[in-house]
């Protein structure tokens, strides 16, 4: 009998492969990171082959590490960074060009014209999306215009557009399928959140040929089969999320005003939301949580691009230490109440500034400044931008969650995580499975391969590995958080 699910988690620097048993538990896991291509400043590539065979390679290596047949699996999840950018061709499979990365800012001369002609009201009511470089629309043009032929290719019907999850369904099953599900196509700025369609007017806005686009599933559906040739046995697609929403519902986050951050090498908390599809007036982002049935759940979404990708600056470009772990010893270091601030701005501020062209800045230096300070005011940077989201969801929503579930790689920072308590002044809960990312693409399959009666069922699956209570007095939180906000305003540029 088939005993476990396979998740796929294609990220923005590596491509996992983990199997789980019937209690979330995972069981086996591979890994595998690839290149990054930076052809131009602000321009982030990947090549599409690197992401293919990462992905192929790491399923193959999960089986084999945990001595497991493939036909002991039930189905496959796939979950994925979002919004990057894919178009190919419908005969050969082809890639046209590289993946434009969601990090890319190659459309931010095209987005600002669109939002200098009065566009952007419109497409925030359809999409709940800005308009930024960011989401995919301006980027899919980009490649229209600027790949020779393309744009008269896509009129003839040759080409295909993708997220990651479609090109790696359309690859998985041999050209059959051409899918995604309504969490990726919500981070397209083409897809109609309140009707689930895509949307005609916006087609027309970035200029899209309707022709490219993928079917809009559910994301607990059937995105159809992984071919025998792949892992030696055909396999089910069942449950599809882009990776900050496959989080939430690996974190179980399913009643509304749930909520959870993932600090991998960006920051991303989605709150739940629940029917209805709420409004920001903070610049945060209205995005599809999960659908089921036919039925969406809505999510509302921070995003900050730049969280984890600061320890590996530090780390690499300064050299202040060789491990990333290591920034935790040299935190506890500082001296109480330093005032030293680590802007991280390296791609623009995202939310709730939206700021493209602000840059980086490390304030507040003095003569006894050293490297513990210095890595501990990047630490914190991560902590006080949730506490900027979290100002923002209060204000929308009239309250944030009470209880932050959180993952990713920076989660396992005990200090970071009681100073994100302290500057939250909320308890900050860290499950027992961390990858909840692919967590949350495993049980969409399974939901839709009847392992779970439920999302309840799901929900009580969840464990709590420590909880970070708040321990800061009042007074030091906010004058350190007002320390923060200045520093932000002084690398601001709009
Ligand atoms: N102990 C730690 N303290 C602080 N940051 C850490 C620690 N361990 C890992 N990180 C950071 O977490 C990030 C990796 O998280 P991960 O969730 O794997 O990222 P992604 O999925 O975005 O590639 C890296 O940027 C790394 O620098
Ligand atoms: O690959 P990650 O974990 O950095 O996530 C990227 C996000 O999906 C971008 O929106």
């Amino acid at each position: 009998m088939a005993s476990y699910l396979l998740a796929i988690d294609q990220g923005t620097t590596s491509s996992r492969a983990i199997l789980f048993d019937r209690h979330g538990v995972c069981v086996a896991s591979a890994q595998r990171e690839f290149p990054q291509h930076f052809p131009h400043d602000g321009w982030i590539e990947h090549d599409p082959e690197d992401i293919w065979e990462s992905v192929l390679a790491t399923c193959r290596e999960v089986l084999a590490e945990a001595g497991v047949p493939p036909q002991a699996i039930a189905g496959v999840g796939i979950t994925n960074q979002r919004e990057t950018t894919l178009v190919w061709d419908r005969n050969t499979g082809q890639p046209l060009y590289n993946a434009i990365v969601w990090q890319d800012r190659r459309t931010d001369e095209a987005c600002h014209a669109l939002r200098r002609a009065g566009h952007l009201d419109d497409v925030q009511a359809r999409t709940g999306l800005l308009i930024d470089p960011y989401f995919s629309a301006t980027k899919l043009a980009w490649l229209l215009d600027e790949v020779p032929d393309a744009r008269a290719r896509a009129e003839r019907g040759e080409l295909a557009f993708g997220t990651v999850d479609t090109f790696l369904i359309w690859r998985l099953t041999g050209g059959r399928v051409h899918a995604t599900d309504a969490t990726n196509a919500s981070r397209t700025a083409l897809f109609n959140i309140h009707e689930q369609c895509w949307d005609e007017a916006l087609l027309a806005l970035f200029d899209i040929p309707a022709s490219l686009l993928p079917e809009v599933k559910d994301s607990s559906d059937d995105f159809g089969v992984l071919e025998r040739q792949w892992l030696g046995h055909e396999l089910p697609i069942a449950g599809v999320a882009g990776d900050q929403q496959a989080a939430l519902v690996g974190q179980a986050c399913f009643s509304p005003g749930m909520g959870k951050s993932t600090y991998g090498t960006g920051c991303f908390m989605i709150v739940n939301t629940g029917e209805s599809p709420e409004v920001s007036r903070n610049r945060l982002l209205t995005t599809v949580a999960y659908r089921l049935n036919g039925k969406p759940t809505y999510a509302m979404e921070g995003s900050i691009f730049v969280a984890g990708a600061t320890v590996q600056w530090l780390r690499d470009g300064l050299r202040l230490f060789a491990d990333a772990a290591e920034t935790e010893a040299l935190a506890c270091q500082t001296r109480s109440g330093h005032s030293v601030y680590l802007v991280p701005a390296f791609t623009g501020l995202g939310a709730p500034h939206w700021d493209p062209r602000a840059r980086g800045a490390i304030l507040g230096l003095t003569r006894d400044t050293g490297i513990a300070e210095i890595v501990a005011a990047g630490l914190q940077a991560v902590c006080y931008q949730t506490r900027d989201l979290q100002a923002c969801m209060d204000d929308d929503m009239a309250a944030s969650p009470g209880i932050l579930r959180v993952d990713g790689g920076m989660v396992a920072n005990n200090w970071v995580m009681q100073f994100l308590a302290d500057m939250l002044g909320v308890s900050v809960d860290r499950p027992t499975v961390l990858e909840t990312t692919a967590l949350g693409a495993a049980y969409l399959a399974g939901l839709r391969l009847g392992w779970y009666r439920d999302l309840e069922e799901i929900a009580g699956l969840w464990r709590c590995e420590r909880r970070f209570s708040p321990q800061m007095d009042e007074g030091e939180r906010e004058r350190l958080y007002a320390g923060w906000k200045e520093a932000v305003e002084r690398v601001r540029t709009q």
